[in-house]
């Protein structure tokens, strides 16, 4: 394990059982990781600037409390804040995290991140990467008040493809989505999911895996998912990705975002005490 920076942001880099994994302090932002003779797993975006307060484009930025416009999250966890202007996704993908525990041996490294402070936040949020032989996230949640907390969340994975057309997802069929794309309305899957245009989809009742079968890499990017029913599908297409910050114009063709969430009706609410996680594992094999 060593320390390096990328731009202006402190990070460190693991090389573990033919693994290559970065993770950015900033937001506990994982930025880059890739198996030994594979392409990239995680997509990043070659026009980031790594600056302090912004989150880095690409990698898996930790969206919380709220996933998305806080204005499309349940009305209760709405209520929560009094923000004239609320960022989208949240509050702490652009904070500073610590490193609260590490620990490497020959099978596994593990490095527990938690904002380093959570004085202005409604939770208390932890993030573990654990790397064995394939990479696992794990969002937990704590409540350590004395009144219930609405939280939704996201695991926003940009995953690198080599072609977006020649990508299916695999496990959705049968499951509800709201498509952001047609007016917030709902729809159900109806087998696997290609890509012909701009996609941003909430999906619900998921089962505990996905998989993305990329044609060109000849590769299956299966996601392993605990305590999570939603995620969200994300692809900008040709007009968005002229307009997204820290990101190439054609960029959108070699990624895909599948963002293991707790979002809509899958929001989570947390008594007083009460905890919670959410995890994904990433693994992959020749198709
Ligand atoms: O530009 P950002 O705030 O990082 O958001 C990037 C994207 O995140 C999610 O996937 C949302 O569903 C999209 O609507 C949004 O464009």
């Amino acid at each position: 394990m060593q320390t390096l920076t990328r731009g202006e942001l402190d990070c460190v880099e693991i090389h573990h059982r033919g693994q290559r994994l970065v993770i950015a302090d900033q937001g506990a932002q994982v930025l880059e990781y890739q198996r030994d003779g594979e392409p990239p797993l995680i997509w990043l975006s070659d026009q980031e600037g790594y600056r302090p307060g912004q989150s880095v484009r690409g990698g898996v930025p930790v969206c919380w409390p709220w996933f998305g416009a806080l204005t499309r999250n349940p009305a209760t966890l709405q209520a929560q804040y009094s923000l004239s202007d609320p960022p989208a996704h949240g509050l702490v993908r652009g904070l500073p995290w610590q490193r609260i525990r590490q620990h490497q041996d020959d099978q596994r490294v593990q490095l527990v991140y938690r904002p380093a402070s959570c004085a202005a936040l409604p939770a208390v949020p932890t993030l573990t990467v654990t790397l064995d032989d394939a990479l696992t996230l794990s969002l937990h949640n704590h409540n350590p008040g004395s009144s219930p907390v609405w939280i939704s969340q996201a695991l926003h994975s940009y995953f690198a493809v080599g072609d977006i057309h020649r990508v299916s997802v695999q496990g959705l069929d049968g499951c509800p989505y709201v498509d952001a794309m047609d007016d917030w309305q709902r729809h159900t899957q109806d087998a696997a999911l290609t890509f012909k245009g701009e996609t941003d989809r909430l999906y619900l009742s998921l089962p505990n895996q996905l998989h993305i079968d990329d044609a060109r890499w000849q590769r299956r990017i299966s996601l392993s998912v605990s305590g999570s029913r939603s995620a969200v599908i994300w692809n900008p297409w040709v007009d968005k990705s002229r307009r997204l910050s820290q990101f190439a114009d054609n960029a959108w063709q070699g990624m895909l975002c599948i963002e293991t969430a707790r979002v809509l009706e899958d929001a989570l609410c947390l008594a007083p005490g009460e905890q919670h996680e959410m995890a994904v594992r990433f693994v992959t094999e020749a198709l």
